[in-house]
Formats: structure tokens, sequence, C-alpha cells
């Protein structure tokens, strides 16, 4: 017996790492059994309850009876292919998407591979369930819907004590964190810590589109608070309930956050901020940027994103983009990120800081940015521009003439009849970018950019829209959103063990991208790859950017592996189930002993 269980302490030990809490729990309550009852419990569980390991149905006759879960499943035995015939009917069988997105989210937790294998048989049918638009319903109702815990919370409370926290996350090692604080979640402003169901959703497109192993990714909420009242005074609300805490302690809670993380993975972890707000992101960049391996995915991850569909405006238009005029319509993250990628572009081109500062024009809230206009961010002074102020966007088209057109608000449908007739009236074909997510909040719909422009436009939108029928011509607008770049970014960082991000990365994922639309795309009047694309183009964008850190001495790994794209596919997540007890779980030769019933017991 001693001997056995001498045997299985390494199973038994990974068994304990990765099961989820409240599995351990039940560990616990097992302490009045006697030993032989504990192991064989411990190890029905480990195959059902760890997701990663589970198959489900398709465990078969011969594994039930090896394993000791015979009886706990019902007869029939269904091969990966029947479980996802059943996984989409179950899905077809929902009413609506935020329903579907549970069952999804369930079947995350429960059955990964086959989770992971549905999503990449039907990726363009489940990427507006998993992520934009419905991420914004499943942050909305959080609270409600809450039941789980598989993912990492860090409250302002833990101040001083953020080391010992992280402790409790089972897995030893993190290759990825994506960590928000809830401060702008999408268009929908402060959601305090139900913004974890973002950071969930785009650790889900690491493995879904890139093929990171979802064993090695973390999503964190920084918990500070929210200025919500509506979440305030909503009991049903799982985060603290106090105001946002701002200035030197909340930026100690971010700062003792990285170290602590850093400390227990190791410098090559990747931390990917999402969905802080715009002061914010852009201050914890310029901080960490230089020493850790960050990456902000709504100023770099939407910059490049926002570069591509330029370069494939140019390749479209002929129009060089050192001849072309900007209008930026709101200056945060997204689009400054953008402006940014253009600027350094257009640099690299050997365009002047004149030209740049001409051809750029940018509209706030208040309206176009002018020399008159007071507290310009340092950023986007140069853009202010010698005339009277001017608060209507469809003048500003009037008096600027651009090429193109780029919303990043968060301001549904600022994108008006008025706007669109002007951008259509100074261009054969004008290219309109309405980025804001989720799809209630576009600046524009697809049907509003075709129609009002005769349908000349080259529209891409942040949340998908459905393809649009005018006078019997179908047109199909293109996804603008992070989504094409972040996976691809982390998959070159995580495989390079990158040191840290620079801005030329960007530049490579931008022109990756931009290269892997078809020309039948192009020549269709889409900016972008199609979603059914994306995961060809992550594992493209994570090649390139995995050689341009290895070849820049930006890798903390000393040998440079000689075919790069064979290192990056070896490293990826297997879609395929392994043997119910793959070899590196050890497991002794035979099975442990089944526990003797009572009869047995008493002869
Ligand atoms: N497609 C994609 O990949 C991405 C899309 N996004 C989306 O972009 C949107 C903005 O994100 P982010 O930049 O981080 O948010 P911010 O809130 O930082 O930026 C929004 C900007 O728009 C300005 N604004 C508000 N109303 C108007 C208006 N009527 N006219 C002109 N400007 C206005 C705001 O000004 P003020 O501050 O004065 O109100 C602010 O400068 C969100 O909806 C987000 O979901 C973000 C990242 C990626
Ligand atoms: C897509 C994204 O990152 C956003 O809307 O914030
Ligand atoms: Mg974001």
């Amino acid at each position: 017996m001693t001997m056995q269980l001498r045997k299985m302490k390494p199973y038994l030990q990974s068994l304990l790492r990765v099961a989820p809490r409240p599995i351990i729990t039940l560990f616990r309550d097992l302490s009045r059994f006697d030993d032989e009852t504990r192991q064989r419990a411990r190890l029905e569980w480990r195959v059902i309850a760890d997701g990663e390991v589970n198959k489900g149905l398709a465990f078969t006759i011969e594994e039930r009876q090896r394993l000791g879960i015979l009886g706990l499943f019902p007869g029939s035995v269904r091969t990966m292919e029947d479980q996802l015939f059943a996984a989409k009917a179950n899905i077809d069988a929902r009413l609506n998407n935020l329903s579907r997105a549970h069952y999804l989210n369930a079947l995350h937790n429960r059955h990964r591979r086959l989770y992971y294998r549905y999503l990449r048989d039907n990726i363009d049918d489940v990427m507006p369930i998993i992520y934009t638009p419905t991420v914004g319903d499943i942050v909305a109702t959080y609270g409600l819907n809450f039941q789980f815990a598989t993912s990492m919370y860090i409250n302002i409370t833990d101040r001083g004590h953020v080391n010992d926290v992280l402790q409790n996350w089972i897995e030893e090692d993190v290759s990825a964190v994506c960590v928000t604080d809830g401060g702008r979640i999408l268009g929908l402003g402060d959601m305090g810590a139900h913004g974890m169901g973002i950071c969930c959703g785009k650790m889900m497109l690491y493995t879904a589109l890139a093929g990171i192993q979802p064993r090695v990714l973390m999503p964190i909420c920084l918990d500070v608070g929210t200025d919500n009242q509506e979440l305030l005074q909503d009991p049903l609300y799982v985060g603290l309930r106090m105001p946002r805490v701002k200035g030197a302690e909340y930026e100690e809670l971010v700062d003792e956050f990285v170290k602590a993380v850093t400390h227990r993975y190791g410098l090559k972890t990747l931390i990917h901020f999402e969905d802080f707000a715009t002061p914010n992101a852009f201050k914890f960049l310029d901080k960490y940027r230089s020493s850790y391996c960050v990456f902000n995915d709504d100023i770099q991850g939407t910059g490049c994103t926002g570069l591509a569909g330029f370069l494939n405006v140019e390749r479209i238009t002929g129009r060089k983009l050192d001849e072309t005029i900007f209008l930026f319509v709101g200056a945060g993250s997204a689009a400054v990120g953008i402006i940014l990628m253009l600027i350094s572009e257009l640099k690299r081109r050997g365009v002047s800081d004149d030209v740049i500062s001409e051809n750029i024009y940018i509209f706030e809230a208040y309206g176009l940015i002018t020399c008159e206009t007071e507290n310009v961010p340092e950023v986007v002074q140069q853009f202010r521009k010698p005339v009277k102020p001017l608060a209507d966007l469809a003048a500003v088209v009037d008096l600027a003439k651009p090429n193109i057109l780029l919303g990043a608000t968060g301001k549904a449908g600022i994108f008006t009849e008025a706007v669109l007739k002007n951008m259509a009236k100074h261009n054969e074909q004008p290219a309109v970018f309405a980025l804001s997510n989720p799809t209630l909040l576009s600046e524009c719909t697809a049907e509003q950019a075709y129609t009002h422009t005769e349908g000349r436009v080259l529209f891409c939108s942040g949340s998908p829209f459905p393809p649009v029928v005018i006078d019997g011509k179908r047109f199909e607008p293109a996804q603008a959103n992070n989504c094409l770049t972040f996976p691809g970014i982390a998959l070159g960082a995580i495989c390079s063990q990158a040191r840290t991000l620079p801005d030329e990365v960007y530049s490579v994922v931008a022109h990756e991208l931009s290269q892997n639309t078809s020309q039948k795309r192009l020549d269709a009047g889409a900016l972008y790859p199609t979603i059914k694309d994306a995961s060809t183009v992550a594992f493209k964008v994570g090649v390139a950017v995995a050689e341009f850190l290895f070849n820049n001495g930006l890798s903390h790994l000393s040998v440079i592996p000689e075919n790069i794209c064979e290192y990056v596919k070896n490293r990826q997540y297997i879609l395929e189930y392994r043997d119910a007890l793959p070899p590196m779980w050890p497991y002794p030769e035979e099975p442990p002993t089944p526990p003797k019933r009572e009869k047995e017991k008493k002869k």
C-alpha cells in the first residue's frame, strides 16, 4: 500500500496542482474515508473535473474501467466528431447569443479540448458569441451569472500581499497574464470587477486563434473599486463596493502587481494590459515597457491593426499614405495608438513632420482640435489646425476632405448621413473605420455606410456586421478589431520569451496583417482578412514577431531556433484528445485497488 502510494505521489501532486479549488475542498472533505477510497475519488474527479483532461463521453469503456469512472457516464461512447455535433445542436437550440456564451463557457471549464476544437471548426459563428459584441453582454450581466472562479482577482485591499495572493493560483508556469482594472470596458465605461469578462474572452482567443496553451494563461482583474453608481447600488455586483481608488495608492498596487507576477513567473511573462482608462493605459505602458514584457492591446494592438487597414486602403486606392488626409474622431487609447503607428510608418518612409501634421485632423467631443483649443494632450498637439473652432463633424469633413475617416469614441451613430455623404462627395472610394465596440456603440452601421456612399465606401468596423445588399449588390464589411493582432503578438512573445516589445514589433505586425489580406478580399473592398482566416493570420504574425525578437536580441533564450516557424508550431496547443493518462502524469502500472464493498469488508 505504502509502495503504491509512493508510486502515485507525483501523479497526486499534479492532481492538486491542476484541480480547481472546489475540487481541492472536496478532497479535504474526504478525510473521513480510508486511503484507498480517497485515492480512487481523486482519480475519478481528476479525469472528470479537470477540463484539460476530461473527454466526456469520448472515454472508451476500457478507459472508464481503468480510471474507475465506469457508471459515471451514460453508456454511449462518442467520438470528438459526435461530441462536436452534440455541442452544435445545443448551441443551435438556444435562443440568444448570451445563452450560447454561457453554454460555451461551461464547456470551456469542463471539457477544454472539445471547446477549442468547436471554436476552431466554427470560428466565424462563434467569435460574436465569445467576443464582441456578446462579451459586452457577458460583462453587463457578470454579477447575475457569476458561478465559478477561473481567473484571479487582486483587490486594492491586498496591497502589501499581492505576492501571497498570486501564490493561490495553482499553475506553476504562467507565460501571459491579461489584466484589467475595469476602468474602460469596450465602450461601456467603468465596469469595475465585472471587467474580468473581457480578460477571459481575450485569453480564450489566445488559444482559439493563436493556439497558445490555455494552462499558461491567467486572466486578472485589479479591483480598485468603481465609480459606476449603478454597479455600486446593484446587489448582484461582485466587486469591492467602494469608489475607485486613484493616485499613489492605485499606482502602488499596479506596481506591486507587475513585480509580483514577474517575481513568481519570471521576466519573460507577457503582461497584457486591457481596457484601462486612457490616461492610465499610457502611464503604465510608458512606465513598464522598457523593463518588462508589457503590451497594451488598446494602444498597440489597435495601433497596428489600424495601420494594417490604412496600408490596405493604399493598396486598393493607389493613393500613397503620405498623400492621404486622415480625420480621427476621438483621441483615446485606440485612436492615439493608431495615430502613433501611422506617424512611425510615415517617418519610416521619409515623410516630413510638417506634412504629417498637416494631413492628420483630430475631432474630439468638443469639436475639431484647432490652435485655439485649450488643454490639448501633448501627443496630439502637433495636429492643431489654424482654423476657427468647428463642432459639426459633417462640416469638418467638408473642410478637411479626408480620404480616411476613423472613429473610436464609444459614441453610437456620430457618423451621420451628412458625415457619410460628405465623405462620398470628396472621394471616389472613401474609407470609413467605425471602430467602437460593441455593435450598439458603433459610429455607424454597415448598412448606413454603404447606403449613404452609394456603395463606394471601404468600410470596416470593430464589431462584426452582416453582409449588406443594395440594389442587388452584396457588400461584405470587414472586421477591424485588435483580435487580428493580439493573439499573434502574444504567440510570438511567448514562444521567444521576449524581454521587451519595442515599437518596431508593431510595425512588423501591421505589415504582416496587411500582406495576409488576400487580393480577392481587397478586390471586394474588404480591408482585413476574414475571421475564418484569423488563426492563419495569428500564426504568421506570431512567427514574424518571434523572428524579429530573436533576431534583435530581445529574447531571454540564449539559442535561436534554426527553424522559427517549426519551433512556434511545435509549441501550439493540440486539439486532439490525448491518452486519458498521458506520460506526463506518472501513473502506477496497476490502477489502485477499488474500494472494498461493505459486504466484502465484513467477510
Ligand atoms: N476595434 C478595436 O479593435 C478597438 C476598439 N476600441 C473601441 O474604441 C472606443 C474608444 O476606446 P478608447 O479610445 O480606449 O476610449 P476613450 O474613452 O479613451 O476615448 C474615446 C475618445 O472619444 C472622445 N469622444 C467622445 N464623444 C465624442 C464625440 N461625440 N465626438 C468626438 N469624440 C468623442 C472622447 O473624448 P472625451 O474624453 O472628452 O469624452 C475620447 O477622447 C471604445 O468603444 C472601444 O471599444 C478600442 C480598442 C480597440
Ligand atoms: C477590442 C477592444 O480591445 C476594445 O474594444 O476595447
Ligand atoms: Mg480593449
